[in-house]
């Protein structure tokens, strides 16, 4: 039993990479991002993650210039108008200290710091720190993922950037950890993970996780990415039973409204 008084927090995913805003209409990226935004919030996000640059296998990169345009207007137009907390979900350093400039509260770095001058750049802010286990890079790293025992690796990855962190002025209160779902993994590799999550509980940090529509649950529904809602859900509530701090998500209202069944479920009294 992971009983926590708390109530897993929901994270809103918010793209502001070209195509995903092409449901055409006039409205321009930026409103179209603030709309979503908006939304998000009235449904029980308390933190949204604005991210310019696609992660997916075999995306394409995205210059400096580019991330920045998308994605400080929006985060400084977010944070001006509504009371949320917004993650930057960049692995660039001259991302993450403009974006916490513009009032992001959060880094969420799916490279967990690695690039040369991220761990510079997170110390420099107050800002909390997502670290997230990534085998290999986004181009590749699901050509052949393999471990000798994927718990125990990811656990030891996440344990050597905490140190480094903590090496480069972060405090630990500022973390938190990510096994990276998807991001050079197999399903049974995710499975794996999901199932045995609450050992990295003894990391002592707050864990987020990002389970929503991603393929390791097309691959056991058969259900197309957009037709993943009750997967996604199912996901975010047994991650959420098996001690997530926070749960990354698409799906804002259907996702809060299991983790408020998963908070009464994990009350002790009544
Ligand atoms: N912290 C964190 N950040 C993320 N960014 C993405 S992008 C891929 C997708 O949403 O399918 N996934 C994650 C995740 O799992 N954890």
């Amino acid at each position: 039993m992971h009983g926590s008084t708390a109530m897993t927090e929901v994270m809103g995913i918010l793209n502001v990479t070209p195509d995903s805003f092409s449901d055409g209409g006039n409205f321009n990226t930026l409103d179209k991002a603030l709309f979503q935004a908006e939304r998000m919030l009235s449904e029980g996000a308390t933190w949204l993650d604005v991210g310019g640059e696609s992660t997916r296998p075999g995306a394409s990169a995205v210059s400096l210039e580019e991330e920045l345009e998308r994605v400080i207007p929006v985060i400084k137009s977010i944070t001006e108008r509504f009371a949320v907390s917004v993650s930057v979900d960049t692995s660039k350093p001259q991302v993450m200290t403009a974006a916490v400039a513009a009032g992001a509260s959060m880094i969420n770095d799916v490279n967990a710091l690695r690039s040369e001058g991220a761990l510079a750049a997170a110390a420099a802010t107050q800002a909390q720190v997502c670290l997230m286990h990534m085998q290999g890079e986004p181009r590749s790293m699901q050509r052949n993922p393999s471990y000798t025992d994927v718990l125990g690796e990811v656990k030891d990855f996440l344990q050597q950037r905490v140190t480094a962190c903590e090496q480069a002025g972060i405090q630990r209160s500022q973390i938190l950890l990510d096994p990276g779902f998807g991001f050079g993994k197999s399903v049974q590799h995710n499975y794996q993970l999901l199932q045995r999550l609450p050992e990295l509980q003894e990391l002592g940090l707050p864990l987020l996780v990002g389970l929503s529509r991603k393929s390791m649950l097309g691959k056991v529904t058969g259900a197309e990415v957009s037709q993943r809602l009750a997967a996604s859900v199912a996901a975010a509530t047994i991650a959420a039973m098996k001690g997530a701090r926070i749960v990354r998500v698409h799906d804002v209202r259907a996702t809060v409204e299991a983790m408020q069944v998963v908070c009464a479920t994990l009350q002790e009294e009544y």
